[in-house]
């Protein structure tokens, strides 16, 4: 399935009201208009101004009781079913086995009716493929994996609708998976999310946890809007390309490079409110895709009735959700120049033969995935501006703001191996009973000092676990890669 063009009856050419979503008179339906931008809003950025659907019409309802009935069930991992006790392992196989055969008896759904909403759309892919997932995951290691027609046709439909593979993806789980904290009532039409005002709709466990580790991503995200700003305003610049612009450009480089270091602190805060363990052990496994899943040792997921849905000749891409699906961070670095696509970042092969960046495109809305492109298409871009006005002679530190923007990205890459560290590797290292809880331990007790110290002990534990070759939930070999990606970022840097 090609991901990269926008045939012209698309979405973004034609701009769908929404049925389902009723508005109160004077209220701009910010939807369809954001849909003419790429979807990108200027106070929200890539999440959306207005709560996700939170429930399909009434016609699509087994979907909706199916995914109530996983969750209130607490249906569990199947390789979480097979470490307990005889008479528990027994209880929790019937029981998830009553689920699926519930989800195989489904009606089989047409989506025609949903064509007509982009929101709709997107809430049948969230149901769909949180259904996928806790039916492939709850399978026993001794059952094929058979995802039954009334799920896998529907899926594939929504996901050929909306070019997205069919797979739970990081718009899934964080962009298209909040609401508000509070009920809203008729005085807060106009309120937005914010950091503070959002919870989760779904989740796999239930758990605080869970929730925090969507949000902490969903905060990320709406704080970055900031950036995105500034990046519009510096190319408004770029175009006019007087002293007057090179100053003011300096000044957005320097205040991205605050925001980026605040992320960084968004980031880091994970630490603060999600148990490593819990994540690695009893969360992480739910997100598996089909080409990282050691659990399944082999067994491929067939999708039945795949042949009767147009554009499924082959399903390339059907990796786990990961942030490395947010458009925000790849926005940061096509603006400044940091070429991610580049051979260096892809470690872990593909059969597709792109980067691990490019892959990851596909698993953004489309929109957004267009808005890149069109950054990427930028005819000035700014690091050529940057030198350019600095052989010119400007006076505003205009490389060193640069730089600076630089060095910011560098070191949220740097936070975000520390926290990988922590949430994957060293959890690995625990559960593989490896050189016991040291190297996890010590980096937690590390991690609270904000240091150069910090960062080299987290370099450290890397090399020590480089032999490993850890996957990532998107299937990398995530130790080489991500420093492959941090290098790569410093590297950037203008000699001044
Ligand atoms: C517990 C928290 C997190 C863990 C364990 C984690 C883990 C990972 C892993 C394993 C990868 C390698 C690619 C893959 O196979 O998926 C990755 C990539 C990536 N993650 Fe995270 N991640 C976390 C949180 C976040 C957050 C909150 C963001 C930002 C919104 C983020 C942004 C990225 C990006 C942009 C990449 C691509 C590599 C890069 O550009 O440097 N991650 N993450």
């Amino acid at each position: 399935m090609e991901y990269n063009h926008l045939p012209s009856t698309h979405f973004l050419a034609q701009p769908r009201p929404d049925p389902f979503q009723s508005h109160a008179a004077g209220i701009v339906d910010t939807t369809t208009l954001a849909a003419h931008d790429f979807d990108v809003d200027t106070r929200t950025g890539f999440m959306p101004p207005q709560p996700p659907l939170k429930r399909l019409p009434s016609a699509w309802e087994p979907w909706e009781s199916s995914l109530d009935a996983a969750i209130s069930q607490r249906l569990q991992l199947a390789e979480a079913v097979e470490k307990m006790e005889l008479e528990q392992r027994f209880v929790e196989t019937e029981k998830s086995r009553g689920w699926r055969s519930h989800v195989a008896q489904m009606p089989c759904l047409t989506i025609e009716g949903l064509k007509v909403s982009e929101r709709a759309l997107r809430r049948a892919h969230h149901v769909l493929a949180w259904l996928l997932h806790f039916y492939i995951h709850t399978i026993s290691p001794s059952d094929p994996l058979v995802i039954p027609r009334p799920l896998s046709i529907p899926l594939l439909q929504v996901s050929a609708e909306l070019q997205l593979p069919p797979v739970v993806t990081y718009s899934d789980d964080v962009l298209y998976n909040w609401d508000y904290k509070e009920l809203r009532d008729d005085s807060k039409q106009d309120m937005l999310p914010t950091i503070d005002n959002i919870r989760c709709q779904t989740t796999f466990t239930g758990t605080k946890d869970e929730e925090e580790f969507y949000l902490s991503a969903a905060r990320i995200e709406l704080r970055g809007t900031e950036v995105l700003e500034l990046m519009r305003l510096t190319m408004d610049e770029t175009f006019v390309g007087d002293e007057i612009a090179v100053r003011r450009i300096t000044g957005y480089l320097e205040r991205m490079a605050i925001v980026i270091q605040e992320l960084r602190g968004l980031l880091l805060d994970m630490k603060k409110t999600i148990d490593p363990e819990f994540f690695y052990e009893r969360l992480r496994p739910w997100f598996r895709g089909l080409d990282e899943d050691p659990w399944h040792k082999g067994r491929t997921w067939v999708f039945e009735g795949r042949d009767e849905v147009e554009g499924w000749t082959t399903i390339e891409e059907v990796s786990g959700a990961s942030a490395g699906q947010s458009s925000l961070i790849q926005a940061f670095d096509i603006y400044l120049d940091i070429d991610v696509d580049s051979p260096p970042t892809s470690h872990m092969p593909h059969p597709s033969g792109k980067s691990f960046p490019e892959r990851m495109r596909a698993y953004m809305p489309r929109h957004h995935r267009a808005f890149l492109n069109h950054l990427r298409a930028n005819p000035r871009p700014l690091r050529a501006f940057v030198l350019n006005a600095v052989e010119e002679g400007c006076d505003a530190p205009i490389l060193e703001a640069y730089n600076g923007a630089l060095k910011a990205v560098k070191e949220f890459r740097d936070a975000h191996m520390i926290i990988v560290t922590l949430f994957i590797i060293g959890p690995a290292r625990r559960s593989q009973k490896r050189e016991a809880a040291t190297l996890g331990k010590s980096i937690e007790k590390e991690i609270g000092g904000e240091s150069t110290k910090e960062t080299k002990r987290m370099e450290n534990a890397f090399k020590a676990n480089e032999k490993e070759s850890l996957k990532g939930t998107g299937g990398t070999d995530l130790v080489k890669f991500l420093k492959g990606l941090r290098d790569l970022t410093a590297r950037g840097y203008l000699p001044q």
